[in-house]
């Protein structure tokens, strides 16, 4: 016996349809493009939300799009190190690490957090493989060179941040290679140095120094707030380089939004269309930003 729906059951059937239909431009303007999207740690804390994330990624390469997820951990890796007893401090957004911390941060990056990713995406019917900076030599680094200007004196001091790294050289072969199997990347933000050796690298920059090396359509950072907010606190939908720079300079952005910013600046100048700030906690965000007309969060262009 054929079952009818109701006729509030077939309103929501409708609109559904309707919304599919409506994003099928955006399906056809994003298929067979590559789009980074970093997922944070604070993003990630909600096993619902990361389920929800999980299917998402899997909808964006059913639909032709291919996703590259770089993810972070900093509140996990603080919660590791907090159990070992294991003090840490940030300076600028940037987690001092010592030789101590970067086991710690390599284990819970590579280990727990990129499985479980992984696993996530898998359940959700794709084939997620995940990699750290050192499988198939992915993420070439060098040490972090970082000054800052003390205020009183106006000399530039040099800072040590110990294993903080940067990406020297991306090799986007591997990643191509994964995709070209069907896989979707999910990426731990450790790079390995010219002597072997591990560094912890901001997931931001590492998601950035992919978007550019794969040549992305869009770098999408997902985290906890709604976007860049003003000094009153107010959601900054469009941002060009120039802006950026003046946000720094003024204090309007601090901490995490720092090496944020820095990496989508970096980004859009090394050829990506644009990249987006964009809240993590609300569900769908990815699909929100690139499948409607609207999007939501900040967008920065060159
Ligand atoms: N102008 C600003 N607008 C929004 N967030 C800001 C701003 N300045 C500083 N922040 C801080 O940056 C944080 C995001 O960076 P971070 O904590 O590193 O996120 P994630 O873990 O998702 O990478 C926000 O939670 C907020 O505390
Ligand atoms: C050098 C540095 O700060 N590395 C970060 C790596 C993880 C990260 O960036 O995680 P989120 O994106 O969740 O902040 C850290 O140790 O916390």
């Amino acid at each position: 016996m054929t079952t009818h729906r109701n006729i509030a059951e077939t309103k929501n059937w409708l609109r559904t349809a309707e919304t599919i239909t409506e994003a099928l431009p955006f399906m056809r303007r994003y298929a067979g493009k590559n789009v980074v999207v970093k997922y944070g740690g604070h993003a990630m804390g909600d096993k619902k939300l990361a389920d929800v994330f999980a299917r998402d990624v899997v909808l964006l390469r059913q639909v032709g799009v291919n996703p590259i997820v770089v993810h972070g951990g900093g509140p996990q890796i603080g919660d590791m190190l907090k159990r070992l007893a294991v003090k840490s401090e940030f300076v600028d957004g940037l987690r001092v690490t010592d030789a101590e911390t970067v086991d710690i941060v390599e284990m819970v990056l590579s280990g727990s957090i990129n499985k479980s990713i992984v696993a996530a995406i898998n359940e959700a019917g794709g084939t997620a493989i995940g990699l750290s900076g050192k499988d198939g030599g992915l993420i070439q680094a060098r040490k972090l060179r970082r000054t800052k200007r003390d205020p009183e004196s106006n000399i530039e001091k040099i800072l040590d941040l110990g294993f903080v790294g940067e990406p020297r050289v991306v090799n986007p072969q591997v990643l191509e290679n994964l995709q070209q199997a069907g896989m979707i990347p999910v990426i731990a933000p450790i790079g390995i140095g010219a002597g072997g050796e591990t560094y912890n690298i901001n997931a931001d920059t590492v998601a950035g120094a992919v978007a550019g090396a794969v040549g992305a359509t869009r770098l999408l950072l997902l985290t906890d707030v709604a976007g860049v907010l003003d000094k009153e606190g107010r959601l900054i939908e469009e941002l060009s380089v120039e802006d950026v720079a003046r946000l720094q300079a003024d204090g309007t952005i601090s901490g995490g939004m720092i090496p944020k910013l820095e990496t989508c600046v970096q980004a859009v100048q090394e050829g990506v269309e644009a990249a987006v700030i964009l809240d993590g906690r609300v569900p769908h965000a990815m699909l929100l930003e690139i499948f409607t007309d609207r999007g939501i969060g900040t967008l920065i262009k060159r």
